[in-house]
């Protein structure tokens, strides 16, 4: 079933007038070009956007907003030119309080819904690493832009955590199965370059205004398209996997609680934390 598909009674509203939207909260803000129809959504968690449950609410809510406006595009970018997004918040998950925790992934999989299916075009303009929930976020978008000398990949497995089959079919359709199948279960964290290569990134710039120019060039081939069709086609192509996705979330959540709550990995998690910290002090 098509949970919603580009709405003619949209068309008319795009037509008079554009809308600015912007979230009153600053983890995330948003601007609307009113020329262009065109909105940059810039995470704004300090120091590396990492997804909080309070980060993802915010996403969610903006996403649904500029659903609700007539936009043409999405870019969406991060505050730092060195980090797009470092993941979940690692915080969230030590010796977390189940309902939290619960909540936590349940977001997360609704951050991934709503970004994945948005009616209007996105692109991820990745100005910073992005591993795992990074990785996600960018992969929920139509297109990806990446600056280069930056890492992006799901390295969750290194991790101790497993992906779940949500975000490895979102990985499949990007660069294939059989090298989905690889870097999902290796965790492999790609440079930029060979981010390309594998199609896990569509372009490179070397900074960001070369790469916004790129994201944009993105949004404005759709310009002489019908909207319906263009949203009606995406749509129709990631619908089932949304819906599947829904279907098997109580489980889902359970698995992730599971291996969160389990002893080995969070022994393996303060030894993480410990290596970024000693990373910094060298
Ligand atoms: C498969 C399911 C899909 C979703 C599931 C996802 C699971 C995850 O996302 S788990 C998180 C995975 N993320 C990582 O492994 C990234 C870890 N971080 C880094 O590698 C680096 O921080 C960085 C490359 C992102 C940035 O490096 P940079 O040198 O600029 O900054 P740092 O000094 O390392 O970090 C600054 C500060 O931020 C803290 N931090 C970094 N990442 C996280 C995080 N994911 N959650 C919470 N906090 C994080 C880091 O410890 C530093 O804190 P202090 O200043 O207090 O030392």
């Amino acid at each position: 079933m098509l949970r919603k598909i580009f709405n003619p009674a949209r068309l008319s509203r795009f037509q008079r007038t554009m809308v600015t939207v912007s979230s009153s909260d600053a983890l995330v803000s948003t601007e609307v070009d009113d020329k262009t129809g065109y909105a940059t959504v810039t995470l704004n968690r300090a120091p590396v956007n990492s997804l909080s449950l309070e980060l993802m609410t915010e996403i969610v809510k903006t996403v649904d907003e500029l659903e609700r406006s007539n936009i043409r595009g999405m870019v969406l970018t991060s505050f730092s030119n060195k980090v797009f997004c470092a993941g979940l918040d690692i915080m969230e998950m030590v010796n977390p309080d189940l309902d939290r925790l619960r909540a936590v992934w349940t977001r997360l999989q609704d951050t991934w819904a709503s970004l994945y299916g948005t009616s209007f075009p996105t692109v991820a303009l990745i100005n910073g690493h992005a591993p795992a929930g990074g990785c996600l976020l960018a992969l929920c978008c139509e297109y990806r832009v990446m600056c280069n000398n930056f890492n992006i990949g799901l390295n969750e497995t290194q991790l101790g955590l497993a992906v779940p089959p949500w975000l490895q079919g979102t990985m499949r359709q990007t660069i294939g199965t059989r090298e989905a199948e690889i870097h999902c279960i290796k965790g492999t964290m790609f440079n930029s370059q060979d981010a390309l290569k594998i199609g896990l990134v569509d372009e490179l710039a070397a900074e960001n205004g070369e790469a916004m120019q790129r994201a944009l060039h993105y949004l404005n081939t759709f310009k002489q398209m019908s909207p319906y069709a263009r949203s009606a086609t995406k749509l129709l192509m990631r619908n089932k996997d949304i819906e599947d996705m829904k279907r098997g979330r109580k489980e889902d959540v359970e698995r992730f609680v599971e291996n969160v709550m389990n002893s080995d990995f969070q022994n393996g998690l303060t030894v993480y934390l410990q290596s970024l910290k000693n990373r910094k002090n060298k």
